[in-house]
């Protein structure tokens, strides 16, 4: 995407160096990893949330953040802001201060854990001499990092250029105003950023069109395995929970676990064989975060959609973090967008809760844990780490999936070589007899492997 970001660097020029994202890309040429302070505005709102982080919690968590990306972190802060500067955010001594920290560690990025109109990254940029990015630049910039298969690229370039063109375009009215009656300054800013736009938006559908023929491709997949015999069980949870630790622990594969926020991007599946011999395909999926901004929730949703096709969801939750709850309420959040209601105990999906990290909090803080917050039937203690408390998990998987496999007995025509041979691969054979119309086979199946078969598939009674 070389002439992209070609193109990023020379409008970002001509619009006074504001709106671009070309992402960070260009300072780890450097020799030393470029030196980064983070931070937290906090903007005083009339509308108190009910689950309300602390601006402390907020930091780390921007902090966290900054270092999912090769960085040197060298600091952060929060500063107050009671009313948000149009040009600059905070206040004018706030920016005397960061400008100060600015010179003496020679920083060159400062990251704003908020939303920046183009207008303030830009004047604080001036200001700083530094770079300065904001919440969703920064995410997006980790996701680009991250993105290992063809779909999650395509999604995050989608969403980069989606960021772009919305910066884009509140530039250009900021130029419209300023100008005023002034006609005769129109002319080339304004058509050079019209055709900005165009460009824009033509790669978008281009990028649309490219990820509609890659989720097709998915869908085939994902028939296939639905046709697949093991019931699906999704790891889902806020980032850094423990999700590809657990995965690791239950499959004994070697999946990217760090302590680094969003470690994972891409869905990544396969058969595990439980002690009771059942057999399942796990899935580690992506962790959420809160104020994932909007684009990124939309650009993602593809990949969470396998989410939606699990028969089991297992929530795993850091319980071992001061923001459990809050966490799990955004986690909950996001997966409601996507039409899964992890509160719904009756309906849709079975949900397992993980409370994980049992290893950093004592009996009774786990006690305490497993009885606070929204009450949910199918809390399990355990540590990915340890393994402590994974049997537990993995029995209440078994009984949920179904502890006995059904015994069944079924008549299959003599024309029904499918189905005879997909019991004889997927089923325990007991008795099979031949009869006038077809085999009459008695067998014992997994239920849920047996409800997706023979649903595609119906027998006679
Ligand atoms: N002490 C302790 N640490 C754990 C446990 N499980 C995971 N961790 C640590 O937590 C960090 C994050 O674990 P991951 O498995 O990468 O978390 P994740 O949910 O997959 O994170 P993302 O992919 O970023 O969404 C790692 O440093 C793990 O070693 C646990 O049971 N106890
Ligand atoms: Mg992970």
């Amino acid at each position: 995407m070389s002439d992209t970001d070609d193109r990023s660097e020379r409008d970002g020029d001509q619009n006074g160096g504001g709106w671009s994202a070309e992402g960070l890309g260009y300072l780890q040429k450097r020799v030393d990893k470029p030196r980064v302070y983070v931070v937290h505005p906090d903007i005083r709102s009339d509308t108190a949330e009910l689950l309300e982080r602390s601006p402390a919690a907020k930091l780390e968590e921007a902090k966290g953040l900054a270092e999912a990306i090769d960085i040197e972190l060298m600091g952060g802060e929060i500063i107050p802001v009671r009313k948000r500067r149009a040009a600059t955010l905070i206040g004018e001594g706030k920016i005397e201060d960061l400008k100060a920290i600015s010179e003496n560690q020679e920083i060159d990025v400062f990251v704003f854990d908020a939303e920046l109109t183009p207008v303030q990254q830009r004047n604080l940029e001036r200001e700083l001499k530094a770079k300065v990015i904001d919440r969703t630049a920064l995410i997006l910039e980790i996701f680009g990092n991250r993105a290992s298969t063809r779909e999650g690229e395509l999604q995050v370039e989608l969403a980069h250029l989606t960021y772009q063109k919305s910066r884009l375009v509140r530039s250009w009215t900021h130029l419209e105003r300023q100008r005023g009656g002034a006609g005769f300054m129109g002319g080339p800013g304004e058509t050079q950023i019209e055709a900005d736009r165009r460009i824009i938006s033509d790669k978008i559908t281009r990028l649309k069109r490219a990820l509609k023929d890659v989720a097709k491709t998915r869908t085939l997949h994902r028939a296939r395995r639905q046709k697949a015999p093991y019931p699906i069980v999704a790891l889902v949870g806020y980032t850094n929970a423990g999700k590809s630790t657990l995965f690791n622990r239950l499959t004994r594969a070697e999946v990217l676990a760090e302590d680094m926020l969003f470690a994972t991007l891409d869905p990544t599946m396969r058969a595990v064989e439980m002690p009771s011999g059942r057999k399942i395909i796990l899935s580690d999926t992506v962790g959420f975060i809160s104020n994932l901004p909007t684009m990124l929730v939309a650009a993602f949703r593809a990949t969470l959609e396998e989410v939606c096709e699990a028969d089991l969801i297992i929530h795993v939750r850091d319980a071992s973090h001061e923001d459990s709850d809050i966490q799990a309420a955004d986690v909950t959040e996001v997966l409601k967008e996507l039409g899964i209601d992890l509160d719904a105990f009756d309906t849709g999906v079975p949900v397992i809760e993980a409370l994980n990290k049992g290893d950093l909090l004592s009996p009774e803080e786990m006690e305490a844990r497993i009885r606070e917050g929204v009450r949910h039937p199918d809390r399990v203690a355990i540590s990915a780490l340890s393994g402590e408390g994974t049997d537990t998990l993995i029995a209440r998987i078994d009984t949920l999936l179904g502890t006995a496999d059904y015994k069944l007995t079924k008549l299959i025509p003599y024309s029904d070589g499918k189905a005879r041979a997909w019991l004889k691969a997927n089923a325990k054979i007991l008795s099979e007899n031949a009869e006038e119309e077809g085999f009459r086979i008695e067998f014992q199946v997994d239920p849920v492997a047996w409800d997706r078969f023979s649903k595609n598939h119906p027998l006679p009674d």
